[in-house]
C-alpha cells in the first residue's frame, strides 16, 4: 500500500461570528495516500471546502480560527507553518482547483503572462522564456496545443479550456497532492467528461495524489476509489467506491444515493433527503443527522455516534451500526431513571 500523503486528524475549523461559533469543520479526520485519488462529498454547507481550503492555508484567520487537530502533509504538520512557508508548499507540493477558474485567472493578463508568473514564483532559476517553454508544455499535456493560446486573454477562451489553464497551472510543479473543488460542476456533461478523463490521466501519469471535492456521486463513482461523506462538520461514512455505492451504511449516504437520477424510474418523483442541513450554529443534540433520518432511535437524539468499523476499509458514524449501541441505551436508561 502507497505511503500517506495527507493527513488530518480531528480538524476543528470554527468561525467566530457576532452571531455565533460557526463549528464548519468539526473533528475530521481524512487520510489520502500517495497517487490516490478520494472523493470527498456531501451536501452544500457540509464544510467541504472549508476542510480542503484548512489544508491549503486558505481560510481567513480571523474570522476561522483552528480550534484543534493536526494536519499533516508529507510528515510535516502544516497547523503550525508560518503564512510564508505555506505559501512555499501552496504550488509547489500541492495545487488546487477550483470551481470557477475565472476566480483565479486575473482577466486583464494574458494566459502566457499568468502562467509564466506562477511557474517562476514557485521555480526561482528558470528564465522569462524557460517559463514560457514550460507553460505551453503543460498547456499541451492538458490538450490545448492552439497556436498563441499564451497571448490570449481568459475571456476568449472556453470553460472547458479555462479549467484546462487552471489544471495546466496546478500541475506544472508537479505537486503530490491536487485539491479540486468541484471543477466540473460549471461545465456541460461532455466537457465534464473530458476533464475528469484529463484528471484521471494526470494522475497515472505523474502519480499526483487528488482529492476530489464534489456534491455529484456520478463524479465520484467515474474518477475516485476511495470516498468520504461529510455532514454538518463530520465525516459521517468512508469506503472504497464499490462497496460504499454497493452497501452504503449511513442513512444520509442511502439518501444522498437515492438521489441520483434513474433511467428506468423516468416516471417516479426524484427522491430528496427530508428536511435541510442543520444550522452550524446550533447543531442538534445527538446524531446530527437524527432530525432528518427515518430511522432515527431515542439513542440517536441523545448521543452523538462515534466513526466505527462496519466491515474492513469501511467506516460509518451511525448508532444503526455501532457495536457501542447498547452501553449508550443502558447510559441513556440510567440516566433517565436518576433524574426521575
Ligand atoms: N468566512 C466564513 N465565516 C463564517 N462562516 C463560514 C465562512 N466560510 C464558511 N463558513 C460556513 O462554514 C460552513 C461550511 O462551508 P463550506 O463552504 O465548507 O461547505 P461546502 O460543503 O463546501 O459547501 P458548498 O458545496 O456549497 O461549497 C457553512 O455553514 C458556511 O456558511
Amino acid at each position: 500500500m502507497a505511503n500517506t500523503l495527507l493527513e488530518i486528524s480531528e480538524l476543528k475549523m470554527h468561525f467566530h461570528t457576532d452571531k455565533g461559533v460557526v463549528k464548519a469543520v468539526d473533528g475530521v479526520d481524512i487520510t489520502v495516500r500517495e497517487g490516490e485519488i478520494v472523493g470527498l462529498v456531501g451536501e452544500s454547507g457540509c464544510g467541504k471546502s472549508v476542510t480542503s481550503l484548512s489544508v491549503m492555508g486558505l481560510v481567513p484567520q480571523p474570522p476561522g480560527k483552528i480550534a484543534g487537530g493536526s494536519i499533516k502533509f508529507n510528515g510535516k504538520e502544516l497547523t503550525t507553518l508560518s503564512a510564508k512557508e505555506l505559501q512555499k508548499l501552496r504550488g509547489n507540493e500541492m495545487a488546487m482547483i477550483f470551481q470557477e477558474p475565472m476566480t483565479s485567472l486575473n482577466p486583464v493578463f494574458t494566459i502566457g503572462n499568468q502562467m509564466v508568473e506562477a511557474i517562476r514564483l514557485h521555480k526561482k532559476e528558470v528564465s522569462k522564456q524557460e517559463a514560457r517553454a514550460l507553460a505551453l508544455e503543460a498547456l499541451k499535456s492538458v490538450g490545448i496545443a492552439r497556436d498563441g493560446v499564451l497571448d490570449e486573454y481568459p475571456h476568449q477562451l472556453s470553460g472547458g479550456m479555462r479549467q484546462r489553464v487552471m489544471i495546466a497551472m496546478a500541475m506544472v510543479c508537479n505537486p503530490k497532492l491536487l485539491i479540486a473543488d468541484e471543477p466540473t460542476t460549471a461545465l456541460d456533461v461532455t466537457i465534464q467528461a473530458q476533464i475528469l478523463d484529463l484528471m484521471r490521466k494526470l494522475n497515472k501519469e505523474t502519480n499526483t495524489a487528488i482529492l476530489m471535492i464534489t456534491h455529484d456521486l456520478g463524479v465520484v463513482a467515474e474518477l475516485c476509489e476511495r470516498v468520504i461523506v461529510m455532514y454538518a462538520g463530520q465525516v459521517v461514512e468512508e469506503a472504497d467506491v464499490r462497496t460504499l455505492f454497493k452497501n452504503p451504511k449511513h442513512p444520509y449516504t442511502a439518501g444522498l444515493l437515492k438521489s441520483i437520477p434513474q433511467l428506468d424510474q423516468r416516471r417516479k418523483r426524484l427522491y430528496s433527503i427530508p428536511g435541510n442541513v442543520p444550522n452550524p450554529r446550533n447543531m442538534p443534540k445527538g446524531c446530527r443527522f437524527a432530525p432528518r433520518c427515518e430511522f432515527a432511535m431515542e439513542v440517536c437524539r441523545e448521543k452523538e455516534p462515534e466513526l466505527s468499523p462496519i466491515e474492513k476499509n469501511h467506516i460509518s458514524r451511525c448508532w444503526l451500526h455501532s457495536e457501542q449501541k447498547e452501553e449508550a441505551d443502558r447510559d441513556i436508561v440510567g440516566n433517565t431513571a436518576s433524574s426521575s
